[in-house]
């Protein structure tokens, strides 16, 4: 048992106004504290009930709000689901379908520790001020959460609201992303350490709240979103750990090779990017994991070992990346809503064409690779890295759509969404960084590159799979009249017609984004984002 804590009188709290001045309650955002030097010795203050307030980490292991609540008194775990958040553009009836199936696994195995998860439809601070009607004093957990703005503004609401109740809030950092001011040039460091910090066992038993009902779970209706008809990966916390482990001992071997592919990449990826968006397993877990199997690795012999071990380290860097572009949104929420550079906004604000835009949207471009892609995503909400960012170099320099109208709903379709990833990979691909080299796919060469036999292509553009020849697969209007007809695909009747020539639009986009990028106040703009965002490594 470590020492007890003083506070400035140099002996311990001994009332509630000493204990929250000791736990630093008031004065906004409070400091993580380590509960186990509390624990030293019993606090002489009424029981609070512990509100765990789940939001995008729907599991029990390694979650340190629910040990800390534990620790502490009768603990009452909720979600929320909230109408206004899920009103917004970027909010698909597909999360929702994710987040009530993790939210069942979750109500059983809480329950299975005595107190099963509470929910609620409604506004986070109404309910909480319910709560309090019923279940006494309260005190409040959560992870840290980088969102989008109408999260964002949630989360300040709530911390209000507590403040103004005087309920004690503690919001515990996660997926190695720092909040507040920091040193860029030690963020790998900080993200090492908190990797590296020991895991957090899920309490065995949870004293329960028996004044709260669980409460039935909602519908789509509920939310105001209709049903989702896309086919999507199973979520909770038990097919996270499989979809890891089958990742780490079985599938993945030829994950480097793979990854680009999107018909292969659907089975080598990992596919843990849904569990992580909603939290069903910890990055710190995914890390753990991946350590021990690459120590499993290090001394085994075989060109199967070595394949392993290149995958690994590859998908090792991946999960730095899930916390460096989070980090991004974190240390700017406006990048949601507004280019790196503020003036790369008006490139594109005066030419958005809805009919180009909705061709994208809906896979009718003409180009059967962007066509395919999309339609893959439409339908099962998941697309592997490189040709999600064909996709938006589609829309963004073949189609020149703005990316601040089109980003919200691009990330809507995508299963896992995490807007600290979405946003700044979409600013990425689009050009409007001013430190990344401007990439513009061409979706034909990506196609014959990625798809060389055109399997992808002809199961999600069935317009097309009756095509002998794998070049007209990538590239229909290029038969002439007579094999249109006779394949059964007349472009423009049968299939659409190009909606852009990429070609005009490639030579279009790098001229109007060389002329800004030269400027020499937007290279000092963009010495500035390199220097707050950009690696080290
Ligand atoms: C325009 C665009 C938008 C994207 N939006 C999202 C999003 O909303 N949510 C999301 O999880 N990923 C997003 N990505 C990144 C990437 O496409 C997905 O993480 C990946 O395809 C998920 O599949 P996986 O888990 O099998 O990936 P793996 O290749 O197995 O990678 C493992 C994990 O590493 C992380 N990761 C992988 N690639 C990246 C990357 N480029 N940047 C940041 N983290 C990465 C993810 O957490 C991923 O789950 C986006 C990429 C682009 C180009």
């Amino acid at each position: 048992m470590g020492p007890a804590p003083h506070d400035v009188r140099g002996r311990p709290p001994t009332d509630l106004a000493e204990w929250e001045e000791f736990w630093g309650i008031g004065g906004g955002r409070e400091q993580y504290i380590n509960c186990t030097q509390i624990d030293a010795f019993a606090p002489p203050m009424p029981p609070r009930t512990q509100i765990v307030w789940y939001k995008r980490d729907l599991r029990v292991g390694d979650h340190r709000p629910l040990a800390e609540a534990a620790d502490r008194g009768p603990v009452l775990p909720l979600y929320v689901a909230e109408p206004s958040i899920a009103a917004g553009a970027d909010y698909h009836p597909r999360h929702w379908t994710l987040i009530r199936e993790a939210l069942i696994e979750l109500r059983a195995r809480l329950a299975k520790r005595g107190q099963p998860l509470v929910v609620r439809c409604g506004e986070m601070p109404e309910v909480l001020e319910s709560l309090r009607a019923t279940a006494g004093p309260l005190r409040l957990w959560a992870h840290e959460e980088t969102g989008n703005q109408r999260t964002h503004e949630r989360d300040q609401r709530v911390r209000d609201w507590a403040r103004a109740h005087e309920v004690p809030f503690t919001e515990v950092p996660s997926r190695g992303v720092v909040r507040g001011p920091h040193d860029r040039d030690e963020w790998a460091d900080q993200w090492e350490a908190s990797m590296d910090r020991p895991l957090v066992h899920p309490p065995d038993a949870l004293q329960p709240v028996d004044s709260v009902a669980p409460g039935p779970m909602p519908s789509h209706a509920d939310l105001g979103l209709r049903p989702s008809t896309a086919a999507l990966q199973q979520i909770g916390e038990a097919e996270a750990h499989r979809t890891l482990d089958s990742f780490l001992r079985e599938r993945g071997r030829s994950y480097r090779r793979a990854m680009s592919r999107p018909g292969p990449a659907q089975t080598e990826c990992s596919r843990i990017s849904v569990h992580l968006a909603y939290g069903t397993i910890s990055l710190r877990r995914v890390v753990y994991e991946l350590r021990r199997r690459q120590e499993e690795l290090r001394g085994a012999n075989g060109p199967d070992a070595a394949a392993r071990r290149k995958a690994l380290s590859s998908f090792d860097s991946r999960l730095h990346w899930h916390s460096h572009f989070t980090q991004k949104l974190e240390d700017a929420p406006r990048i949601e809503n507004e280019s790196y550079i503020p003036a790369f906004d008006a490139l594109r604000a005066d030419d958005w064409d809805p009919a180009l835009y909705d061709a994208w949207l809906h896979g009718r471009t003409g180009f059967p690779m962007v066509d395919a892609c999309m339609r893959h995503l439409r339908a099962t909400g998941w697309l592997n890295f490189r040709m999600r960012a064909m996709l938006c170099s589609f829309a963004a320099y073949d189609c020149w759509l703005d990316w601040r109208r089109f980003a919200p709903t691009y990330g809507g379709l995508m299963a896992d969404y995490v807007p600290g990833i979405h946003y700044p990979q979409v600013q990425m691909q689009s050009g409007t960084t001013g430190i990344n080299r401007v990439r513009i796919y061409n979706p034909v060469k990506q196609g014959k590159e990625q798809d060389p036999d055109g399997t992808f292509i002809r199961r999600w553009v069935p317009e097309l799979s009756h095509l002998d020849t794998t070049a007209y697969v990538h590239a229909p209007w290029k038969m002439s009249p007579i094999e249109q007809q006779a394949a059964g695909c007349v472009i423009g009747k049968d299939y659409p017609e190009r909606v852009v020539d990429h070609n005009d639009a490639y030579h279009h986009a790098q001229d109007a984004i060389h002329e800004l990028r030269q400027r020499p106040e937007i290279q000092a703009q963009a010495d500035t984002v390199l220097e707050r965002h950009g690696s080290r490594a």
